[in-house]
């Protein structure tokens, strides 16, 4: 894109822009908050572009917040006797404006080279109704794309570097500017806790670095205890040998490639080291187990505890007991210590955690804020391990650490150094391809974990999960899902590129009720996972039925009603619809009200609206005084328990969530004290993240949009443990989608390889 500097500096470093003849001339925009933007001086004038800024917020195109910020900072440069700077409150509405899409920064490069895609304005959903059609097409007019255009990087450092609400860091200015990052403060201070932490871990010293060493040898004898494989290179036994010989590390692994049994290894493998070290005279770690939700918290629960069980303890050196492997999975939140009404945490760096060793699982849905709160926890030399998989959803807010720092995993870059000391730790040759001289220190605390056991070779769930994840959908993989070729994938409307919307909607809604399962090889019968036959696909009608069909009355104890719950819920995770989008036809809300009303003439629910007996629910947001998180799912139930004045039993509504720890036990809560929930037939994937459902089906909609990406078709896919079905509006949809990957504006892995 060629640019034209048309401006210059004045002594104030103010900058004036001749917009020339060629700017569009707007019409006054009507209204108590409009002002009449007149372009032919935007950016030199102040008054223009809070002008400008607000007229973004009427059309919802920016946060209330993001112009907030930008006047907090023109008072503060006023403050300080600076007349403010346009293209800084410019820039810092704009820089707001990414870290509410998930970015921790702007890149003004980026911005400037190709503004439209950097910050998604226009945004794709219509420009509120409110908005007259002359202040729409005012609007058009006015795109940041179009504003920016004349401006280079050199302005924007300069305008930055002059201002006083910017610096590098060093001082306590709201924006802090690094290369051509620009971030709010906060988010610099998050990043470079971050950095720090790992930083400093990564250049502790390790008791296991000699081979030779006892503790080395130890190491080594218990991994071969625990790693049997007939496989020349264990990548599970690699993964376990590099996190134990740092105090920082991380696992990464598709579905199924055995992180939680590599991780319960590794656990085993360290109190083994503990045990028979003199210095600590026996004394076994203090590990702690979290992960960044309730439902993940609970998913790995469940794994866990088996995956405990089967280790050979009496097998390992170091006398290791049961009770050295913990089983209870927390949330982060928890286990940091949340209190309502602040981000702040009970533990942080005056108050640490009393732990040795952390592990958290799902790593990938972990932002800056909170893994910069886990670093100020955690005490100064105790271990991280972080597991998850690098290919999914970055975490809802901003950040992409996991991601970030498994840039290089799949090809390792292992020093010829690692290399030797895995290979006389563990027996195996580390693939010539994974080693790199040049490797950075972040490099040798990552491993990849490569090999699927969930999955058999033919499962289409991982053909397909693959295909997506290395953008190699091509017709002959999108053939075989069309013609059913696996027999734990279908694509319902394959045959068709672009379906009747009604006829598909109406496909949805008779696929919610059953799962379709005769649309499956054999009808989904007589299917054989490691020699256990698979019950068939199901749709909603399974937890609706065990729902009804309970036998339980008034005077049932309580505890029935519970195992009653416990069997409706697990009911419930056999199928799950997810969808890319909330609003429309083919969002969330729009899906869940069709479903329910369909329900409902199939006289399978009470009613369609408002609370009944069935109805899903998703808490939205974290309820500390109920103990539910943002994510639970709970499942209404009408409950004889309560008494009319009379004394008669009386129906009353309660919805049943599951305790989240490994009890069983099931928490009743009434209807209206639930604040933040909705019906949760369709589920977003974003909200998916974390969960696992045996069947899950995968709505497309009829059009691409930004959110429709590579990862977020693949995070959906890998919900499905057992069945997959995929309903598209727009064939095209699926193969466009996979081409979009959204980067997410950081500097950690730069400051990382800085060193
Ligand atoms: N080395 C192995 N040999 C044989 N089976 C294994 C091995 N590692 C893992 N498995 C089996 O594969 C399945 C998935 O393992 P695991 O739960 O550890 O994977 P995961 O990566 O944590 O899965 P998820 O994607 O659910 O997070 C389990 O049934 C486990 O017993």
């Amino acid at each position: 894109m060629s640019r034209t500097r048309t401006h210059t500096h004045n002594t104030e470093n103010q900058i004036a822009l001749d917009f020339g003849d060629s700017t569009p001339h707007v019409a006054p925009m009507p209204g108590p908050e409009n002002r009449a933007v007149d372009t032919s001086g935007l950016l030199t004038s102040l008054d223009k572009t809070e002008a400008l800024l607000q007229q973004w917020q009427q059309a919802e195109w920016l946060r209330p917040l993001d112009v907030g910020f930008a006047r907090l900072i023109c008072e503060l440069s006023e403050e300080q006797g600076e007349r403010p700077n346009p293209l800084v409150l410019l820039l810092a509405a704009l820089t707001s404006h990414q870290v509410g899409r998930g970015h921790v920064c702007i890149d003004l490069a980026n911005l400037l080279a190709d503004t439209g895609n950097t910050l998604s304005l226009p945004p794709e959903e219509p420009v509120r109704d409110t908005l007259t059609e002359s202040e729409a097409a005012g609007l058009s007019q006015l795109k940041p794309g179009d504003l920016l255009t004349r401006i280079t990087l050199a302005d924007c450092q300069a305008a930055l570097n002059g201002s006083l609400a910017v610096s590098d860091g060093s001082l306590t200015t709201p924006l802090v500017v690094n290369e051509t990052r620009l971030y709010l403060r906060r988010f610099w201070r998050y990043e470079q806790r971050i950095a720090e932490g790992i930083q400093q871990r990564l250049a502790l010293p390790s008791p296991l670095a000699e081979p030779d060493s006892a503790p080395a040898q130890t190491l080594s004898k218990t991994l071969d205890q625990l790693f049997q494989s007939p496989e020349p290179v264990d990548y599970q036994k690699l993964a376990c040998a590099l996190a134990a010989r740092n105090r920082f590390s991380v696992i990464t692994g598709g579905p199924g490639t055995g992180k939680t049994t590599t991780v319960v290894n590794l656990l085993a493998a360290l109190q083994a080291v503990a045990g028979e070290s003199p210095e600590r005279a026996g004394r076994k770690y203090r590990i702690r187990l979290a992960a960044p939700t309730g439902k993940a918290a609970a998913r790995l629960n469940e794994s866990i505890g088996g995956a405990v069980s089967r280790l050979p303890l009496d097998q390992l050196p170091g006398n290791i007991q049961l009770e050295d492997i913990p089983t209870r999975v927390t949330t982060l939140h928890r286990l940091l210590g949340s209190r309502p009404d602040t981000r702040r945490f009970r533990h942080n760096r005056d108050n640490p955690l009393l732990v040795d060793i952390l592990v958290i699982d799902e790593a990938s849905m972990v932002d800056v804020d909170l893994m910069a709160s886990v670093f100020d926890a955690l005490p100064a030399n105790a271990q991280l391990i972080l597991l998850g998989d690098k290919d999914q959803l970055a975490s809802v807010d901003a950040g992409a650490v996991l991601g970030e720092l498994c840039q290089r995993a799949l090809k390792a870059h292992y020093t010829p150094e690692t290399a030797r000391w895995l290979t006389a730790i563990t027996g195996n040759q580390v693939p010539e391809t994974l080693i790199d001289p040049g490797g950075q220190p972040l490099d040798q605390a990552v491993a990849m974990l490569r090999k699927s056991y969930r999955f058999q070779q033919d499962s289409g769930i991982r053909a397909l999960s693959d295909a997506v994840n290395t953008n190699a959908l091509d017709s002959a993989v999108l053939h075989q899902i069309r013609e059913a070729e696996f027999e734990d994938v279908v694509w319902l409307n394959g045959d068709k590129a672009r379906p009747d919307p009604e006829q598909t909607q109406a496909l949805i809604c008779r696929h919610a009720i059953t799962g379709t399962p005769e649309a499956f090889r054999n009808a989904g019968q007589g299917r054989v996972l490691n020699n256990k036959e698979l019950p068939p696909p199901v749709g909603y009608c399974h937890y609706l039925k065990r729902m009804q069909d309970h036998g339980l009355t008034e005077t049932s104890p309580r505890e029935d009603w519970d195992a009653l719950a416990v069997r409706v819920l697990d009911a419930f995770n056999d199928f799950q619809i997810l969808c890319a989008l909330r609003k429309g036809p083919w969002g969330v809300e729009g899906l869940n009200d069709r479903v329910a009303r369909h329900l409902l003439a199939e006289k399978l629910i009470p009613r369609a609206e408002g609370w009944y007996a069935g109805r899903p629910v998703l808490v939205t947001g974290n309820d500390y005084n109920l103990g539910l998180m943002n994510g639970d799912i709970g499942i209404t139930f009408n409950v004889p328990w309560d008494r009319t004045e009379s004394g008669e039993p009386k129906d009353t509504l309660r919805v049943a969530f599951p305790s989240g720890d490994s009890t069983g036990a099931i928490r009743w809560i009434s209807p209206s004290r639930l604040q933040q929930q909705e019906t949760v037939y369709a589920m977003t994937v974003h909200k998916s993240q974390g969960s696992e459902f045996n069947h899950t089906c995968l709505v497309l909609p009829d059009r691409l949009s930004p959110v429709l990406t590579r990862e977020l078709i693949y995070t959906g896919i890998t919900r499905a443990k057992n069945w997959f079905s995929l309903i598209t509006g727009d064939s095209q949809v699926l193969k466009d989608s996979v081409g979009q990957q959204v980067i997410r504006a950081s500097g950690l892995a730069r400051r990382l390889s800085e060193g």
